[in-house]
C-alpha cells in the first residue's frame, strides 16, 4: 500500500536541501533572501503578465479564462505556463532570447516553481527528482504538428549537455546524443505545409545517467517512418532533407561518384511537391551539418559511402521510365539510370530489370516470371524505393544506437524524451494518419490512467475526501480501433490476409458490417442526411477524442501489407551494398505462415512504448501552435481553444486543483526533509508517517494545508 503525504500549494522546499547528503547546505534565512534575490532579479515586471501557473487561476473552470492568460502571455513572448508541474508552450515562431547559457544557469537547481517558467525549469526538476529518489523518469512531448515538440526536445537535450557534470568520456557521449539530432532530422525530417522542419517519424530517447548524473549512454526507438513520402509528395511539400542536402551540398568528386546532378528538378522523387527550394532551409549548410555529426557519431568512410550509395540510388531509381512494349507489358526506356542503380546498390543490372518489370511466381518445381504492365512496373519501382529507405533508416538508428551504448552495466536511472507526432485532425485521409492518430489516441488513454485517472483512484485509495472530476475517457476509442477480432486492426488485417478478392472497399463493407452501430464510427452508408454530405462513398470518418477525422479508405490495405513484390526482395537479397545486405539477409524468408501487416506491427510498438512509460514517472509538456500561417505575433483564438481541448488541459488543470499539488510516500518525504526539525534530524527511530507527522507540526502546517494517507 502506498504512504503518501499530499500536501497544498506549495513544494515545501523553499529550504534548500544539499545534494549530496540531504543536509541543509544553507541557513534558511540565507536562503529565502537568496530566492528573493533570484526572484526579484528573474521576475521582471514583464513577466508577471497575467499567471504563471493555471492552478493559481480564480475562473479556473472557464476556457475564456484560461485561453486569455495564454493569450496575454503569448504577446510579451511569455511562451511557457504551468499547470502544476505540467508545461504549457506556445510556439512563438521567433527567435526568443531565453535559452542561453546563462538562462541555464538560473534555472540550474532552482526549485521548480520560484523562477518564472521555462523548460528548463521541468529539465532541471525532473533531473533532480532522479537524482535524490534514483528512480525513472519519462517527459512527453506532445502538440500537433508545427506546435513545436522537437524544439522543445531538444532544448532539453541542451539543457543537459550543458548541466551534467563533465569528464573527457561523458562529453562525448554528449555530443553523440546531441548530434543524433541533426542526423535524425535529415533521414526522417521533411518540409510539409505546417511545419518546414517535421519529424516524420515519432521518436523516443533514453537519457541514462549514473549515480553522479553523468550522462553515460542513450537509445533511441523509432515509430512508423512516412515512407510514402520518399515517391511522393503532395503540393507544397519535400522529400525527405537528406535527398536535397546531398544535391546541394554534396562535394563534386562525390556527386560524380553516386552519378548525380546538382539539379534537384532533375529528379522525378525530389519534385512532386514543387518546391525542392524552400526559404527557410539551407540544404548546403545542413549537408555540412549532417557530415560532421556522422563522424562524431563515428560512422566509418565505408558505411558513409553505403549510405549515400543507397540515396543515390533511390533518386535514379525514381527517374527509371518504362515504356509500353508491342504485347501491352513495361519495358525500360532508361538505361543510363538502370546502369546507376545497379552500380550503387551492387546488384547484377539483370536481376534489377527483371525485378522491375516481371512478377516472380515460384510454382512447385519452376519460377514463372509474368511480365508487369506498366502501371504495375512504377508500383513495383516505388515499392522498392520506399523498401530501401525504410531500411536504411533502421539501420541508421542502430548505428547510432551502437555509438551511444553504454557499456558500464552498473544500474543507471533513465529520463525518457517522447517526441512523437501530433494528432492529425485537418485536411487528412490517408492509412499513415490513420496510425498516427491511432498512436496519439493510445498516448492521450496513458495520459488519463497516469494522471486523471490514477489521481483520483488514488485518493479514493488513501481515504482522502475527493470530490471526482468528470471527464472524456477515450477507451472506448482506443477499443474501436484495436480491439481484437472486432477492431479496425483486426478487421484490416482479415482483408490483407485473408484468400479471394479483397479490396480497400471490401474492407470499407466489413466495417460497416463489424463495427456499424459504433457511436465514434460513421461511413456515407451509414451516415444521416446531412452528415452523408460531407462523406464520400470510401470514405470512414472516426471521431476521435480530439475531433472528427475523415479517412479515404484507399490504399489501406496496399498500405498496410507494405507489399514488396518478391522480385523486388530479390533485388534488395542480393544486393552488394553493406547496409542492404546487414537490413536484408540472404536468409530471411521470403513468406511467414502468417505475415505481420504494418498496423500490426506498429500496434505491438506501441504496446512496448506504454510498457516503457508505464515503469517511469510522467512529466508533461503540451506544445500549441498559435496560428496555422507561421507567423509570430499571432495568436488564432480558435485553433488554440481547439488544441486546449484536446490535450486535456481543463481537465488536468481541474484535477490540479482539485488535488493536492506535491504528494510523496512518506520514507521519501521524511528522508529529504528530516533535516528541518530537530526531533526527526539525523535520524528518526519510529515509523516513516509518524516521522513526516512530527515534522510537519514541528514546520507549522495548518490541518487544511495537507493531508495524510493510509
Ligand atoms: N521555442 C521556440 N522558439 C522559437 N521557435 C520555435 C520554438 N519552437 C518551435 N519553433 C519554430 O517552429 C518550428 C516548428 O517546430 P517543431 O519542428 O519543433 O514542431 P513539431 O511539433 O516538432 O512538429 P512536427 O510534428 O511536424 O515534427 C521550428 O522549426 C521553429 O521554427
Amino acid at each position: 500500500m502506498p504512504h503518501v503525504v499530499l500536501e497544498v500549494k506549495q513544494d515545501p522546499a523553499p529550504y534548500w536541501i544539499d545534494r549530496d547528503n540531504g543536509a541543509p547546505s544553507q541557513s534558511l534565512e540565507e536562503r529565502c533572501n537568496q530566492i528573493l534575490r533570484n526572484m526579484e532579479a528573474s521576475l521582471t515586471a514583464r513577466d508577471r503578465v497575467g499567471i504563471q501557473d493555471f492552478v493559481l487561476l480564480d475562473a479556473y473552470t472557464s476556457e475564456n479564462a484560461f485561453l486569455d492568460n495564454l493569450r496575454k502571455r503569448f504577446h510579451e513572448n511569455l511562451i511557457y505556463t504551468y499547470i502544476g508541474t505540467l508545461l504549457v508552450s506556445v510556439n512563438p515562431y521567433k527567435e526568443l532570447d531565453i535559452y542561453s547559457k546563462k538562462q541555464m544557469d538560473t534555472y540550474m537547481g532552482v526549485n521548480f516553481f520560484e523562477l518564472p517558467p521555462h523548460i528548463y525549469a521541468l529539465a532541471d526538476n525532473v533531473f533532480r527528482t532522479m537524482q535524490s529518489e534514483f528512480n525513472n523518469h519519462f517527459i512527453l512531448i506532445s502538440g500537433e504538428s508545427g506546435a513545436g515538440k522537437t524544439e522543445a526536445s531538444k532544448k532539453i537535450l541542451q539543457f543537459y549537455a550543458v548541466s551534467c557534470p563533465s569528464t573527457k568520456l561523458l562529453n562525448n557521449v554528449r555530443d553523440r546524443l546531441l548530434l543524433s539530432n541533426p542526423v535524425l532530422e535529415a533521414f526522417g525530417n521533411a518540409k510539409t505545409l505546417k511545419n518546414d522542419n517535421s519529424s516524420r517519424f515519432g521518436k523516443y530517447m533514453d537519457i541514462q545517467f549514473d549515480h553522479q548524473g553523468g550522462a553515460v549512454g542513450g537509445h533511441i526507438l523509432s515509430y512508423l517512418l512516412e515512407k510514402s513520402r520518399v515517391v511522393h509528395q503532395n503540393h507544397g511539400e519535400r522529400n525527405f532533407h537528406i535527398f536535397y542536402q546531398l544535391v546541394e551540398g554534396g562535394e563534386e568528386d562525390l556527386l560524380r561518384w553516386l552519378g548525380l546532378e546538382r539539379n534537384s528538378q532533375h529528379y522525378r522523387y525530389l519534385v512532386q511537391g514543387n518546391c525542392a527550394k524552400v526559404s527557410s532551409i539551407n540544404d548546403k549548410s545542413d549537408w555540412k551539418t549532417v557530415q560532421k555529426a556522422l563522424s562524431v557519431i563515428e560512422f566509418s568512410e565505408s558505411d558513409i559511402e553505403h549510405l549515400f550509395g543507397i540515396i543515390a540510388s533511390v533518386l535514379h531509381l525514381g527517374n527509371i521510365k518504362f515504356e509500353t512494349d508491342v504485347r501491352g507489358y513495361a519495358s525500360l526506356s532508361n538505361n543510363q539510370e538502370m546502369h546507376w542503380v545497379s552500380k550503387l546498390l551492387g546488384i547484377p543490372a539483370q536481376v534489377l530489370q527483371q525485378g522491375l518489370t516481371h512478377r516472380k511466381i515460384e510454382a512447385k518445381t519452376e519460377e514463372v516470371f509474368t511480365p508487369f504492365s506498366v502501371d504495375h512496373a512504377v508500383y513495383a519501382r516505388d515499392a522498392l524505393a520506399k523498401a530501401i529507405y525504410g531500411r536504411t533508416f533502421n539501420w541508421l538508428v542502430n548505428k547510432i544506437n551502437e555509438s551511444l551504448a553504454n557499456k558500464d552495466s552498473s544500474r543507471k536511472t533513465v529520463i525518457g524524451l517522447l517526441d512523437i507526432y501530433g494528432f492529425e485532425v485537418f485536411n487528412v485521409n490517408s492509412f499513415e494518419q490513420f496510425c498516427i492518430n491511432y498512436c496519439n489516441e493510445k498516448l492521450q488513454q496513458l495520459f488519463i490512467q497516469l494522471t486523471i485517472k490514477s489521481e483520483q483512484e488514488e485518493y479514493e485509495m488513501e481515504g482522502i475526501e475527493w470530490e471526482s472530476v468528470p471527464y472524456f475517457n477515450n477507451k472506448i476509442i482506443c477499443d474501436l480501433v484495436e480491439e481484437k477480432h472486432r477492431g479496425i486492426i483486426s478487421l484490416l488485417d482479415e482483408e490483407c490476409l485473408r484468400p479471394g478478392e479483397a479490396t480497400d472497399l471490401t474492407l470499407l463493407e466489413k466495417m460497416e458490417e463489424k463495427i456499424g452501430g459504433h457511436p465514434h464510427f460513421v461511413t456515407h452508408k451509414l451516415a444521416d442526411q446531412k452528415t452523408r454530405k460531407t462523406l464520400e462513398r470510401g470514405d470512414f470518418r472516426l471521431l476521435h477524442y480530439a475531433g472528427e477525422v475523415t479517412y479515404c479508405v484507399v490504399g489501406f490495405l496496399d498500405k498496410n501489407n507494405d507489399l514488396l513484390y518478391r522480385n523486388g526482395k530479390e533485388v534488395m537479397r542480393q544486393s552488394k551494398n553493406a547496409i542492404i545486405k546487414h537490413c536484408f539477409p540472404s536468409s530471411e524468408p521470403d513468406t511467414k505462415r502468417r505475415p505481420e501487416t504494418v498496423v500490426t506491427q506498429f500496434k505491438s510498438s506501441l504496446v512496448g512504448l506504454t510498457e516503457i512509460l508505464m515503469s517511469k514517472e510522467p512529466w508533461y509538456v503540451r506544445c500549441i501552435k498559435p496560428n496555422e500561417a507561421k507567423q509570430p505575433g499571432r495568436f488564432d483564438d480558435v485553433l488554440v481553444r481547439h488544441q486546449v481541448k484536446y490535450l486535456g488541459l481543463m481537465e488536468h488543470l481541474r484535477v490540479r486543483r482539485a488535488g493536492f499539488a506535491y504528494r510523496r510516500k512518506y520514507d521519501i518525504f521524511l528522508q529529504r526533509y528530516k533535516p528541518l526539525c530537530p526531533d526527526t534530524w539525523p535520524n528518526w527511530k519510529g515509523s516513516a508517517a509518524e516521522g513526516v507527522k512530527r515534522l510537519i507540526k514541528h514546520l507549522g502546517y495548518r490541518p487544511d494545508e495537507y493531508k495524510m494517507g493510509k
